[in-house]
């Protein structure tokens, strides 16, 4: 059984699901967009700024350790003091910048070995710019005059700078790894999050995926169910109402819904129509029966009878037929008498005697008040002249009650049988003319017209 909600509902619930789920599954698109957007800005910002500052890290502590070698190289006192300024000016820098990192990176706790390195690294440099004070102020000196204890001396001052220009090579070294272990890290975060992102990436493509299968899953479900409950019905109530004459019970009422009750309407209007159809074919053959019948009789009338002979006109020439005309004797005597409704009674008894005592393919009409005309087929004149006769006995031997009273008719009988090849009119009044001779031979008889093509337009009596 169907819902019991309407199409117009059902198919709005539907429509109103797959917007839901189209407008989701945009939704979750722009939201996915969005999140990558400031993922990616996260990692274009705050790794990148992370990873330039780490870089300007490394160039301050590659700029320290290249200001040592100036220090190194230094032989005078304005070098050395260039030297050593530019070696705080970048201990500054790495400070600074490591405490830019720290902001950035508060997570990571390791950038006091930087600081620490960088101290040490000024620490030993200061000590080498004291051991480049006393070797320049020493090779001053010796220029100025010889002083084997001055060579000596100096010579101990620059193994103990070589030495600590060992040293320094390894903080230099101590500092480039602590600062190169966050750069690794600030890497390996990077990639990481750019990993999850395309894990995201992945899930959400799958997610969307769903979302669209679900779509075109209702969408397929939409067009099956309006195929079904709206296309195929009404296809098929189109196919009952188109048909020659549409039966009520071909139209089935399935449900309740705008179809269903539309399908209820036109079941009940095809009910009406075909009701007043039925009614006006009733009202139809009852017109064609009063137009062809005598009402008083239930004969074909005489109007019916010439029409049929016309209509079958050449078949009526090839056919074998006897032609008698009927007339009621002295009928008016009757009416006066007795009245005129014992005179249409005396005529409908005429009339059932020869619907009873005439072959059943004969053609009988009421040709006028009391007269009659009848067409036997395939019978020859002295076989329908024998029936006649027996309609004549059984007239003049019994009685009619009309009103009480007890009346007895007779009729006069004119026959004549259809010459081949003859128009019908020419039997008939042949017929007509024997009748003639029976009502002048005194009534109450059946006359026989025998004609041969010979005598046609002329008249000989049996
Ligand atoms: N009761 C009744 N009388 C009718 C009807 N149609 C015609 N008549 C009467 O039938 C009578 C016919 O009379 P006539 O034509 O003079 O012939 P008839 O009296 O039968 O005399 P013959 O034919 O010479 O024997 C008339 O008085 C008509 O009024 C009818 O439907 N009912």
């Amino acid at each position: 059984m169907r819902m019991g909600f309407g199409l117009t509902a059902r198919l709005a619930a539907l429509t109103a699901l797959l917007t839901l789920v189209i407008l989701g599954t945009i939704a979750m698109a722009l939201m996915s967009f969005a999140e990558y957007r400031k993922e990616l800005s996260e990692l274009s910002g705050q790794h990148t700024r992370a990873l330039m500052t780490a870089s300007q890290l490394i160039q301050q502590s590659e700029s320290m350790v290249g200001s040592g070698a100036m220090l190194l190289l230094a032989d005078d006192h304005l070098t050395r003091r260039q030297a050593m300024f530019e070696i705080n000016d970048r201990k500054e820098w790495i400070g600074r910048l490591v405490d830019e990192l720290t902001d950035m990176r508060p997570a990571d706790g390791n950038f006091a070995e930087i600081n620490r390195a960088r101290d040490q690294l000024v620490e030993s440099l200061e000590q080498l710019d004291g051991l480049v004070q006393q070797r320049i102020d020493l090779s001053q000196r010796l220029r100025e005059a010889h002083d084997p204890q001055g060579v000596d001396r100096l010579q101990q001052i620059e193994a103990q700078i070589a030495y600590l220009i060992r040293a320094h090579r390894s903080l230099s070294q101590a500092l480039g790894v602590a600062v190169g272990y966050h750069v690794s890290r600030i890497r390996t975060e990077i990639r990481g999050s750019a990993d999850s992102l395309s894990d995201d990436i992945r899930h959400r493509e799958r997610v969307l995926k769903g979302f669209v299968l679900v779509t075109l899953l209702v969408l397929i479900a939409l067009v099956l169910h309006i195929n079904r409950s709206v296309v195929q019905r009404i296809v098929q109530l189109q196919k009952v109402i188109s048909s020659e004459r549409p039966s009520p019970d071909d139209l089935v009422v399935d449900g309740r819904d705008e179809i269903a009750r539309m399908t209820g309407s036109i079941q009940r209007y095809v009910q009406r129509i075909n009701h007043n159809e039925e009614r006006i074919l009733a009202m139809n053959r009852e017109l064609d029966f009063l137009a062809t019948h005598d009402a008083l009789t239930q004969l074909n009338n005489r109007h019916y009878f010439e029409r049929a002979l016309n209509e079958r006109r050449s078949e009526m020439q090839r056919s074998h037929y006897c032609a008698v005309m009927i007339d009621i004797d002295r009928f008016k005597v009757i009416n006066d008498v007795h009245g005129h409704d014992a005179g249409d009674r005396v005529i409908r008894y005429v009339a059932d005697c020869l619907r009873e005592g005439l072959p059943e393919t004969a053609l009988i009409a009421r040709y006028g008040g009391e007269e009659f005309v009848a067409l036997a087929f395939d019978m020859t004149a002295p076989e329908l002249e024998s029936l006649l006769e027996a309609i004549r006995q059984r007239l003049e031997s019994t009685a009619i009650d009309a009103n009480g009273e007890s009346i007895v008719v007779t009729a006069s009988f004119g026959l004549a049988q259809k010459i081949p090849d003859t128009e019908f009119q020419v039997c008939l009044k042949a017929a007509d003319e024997a009748l003639y001779e029976a009502k002048r031979q005194g009534r109450n008889r059946v006359v026989t017209r025998r004609m041969r093509a010979a005598d046609l337009g002329e008249s000989s009596d049996a």
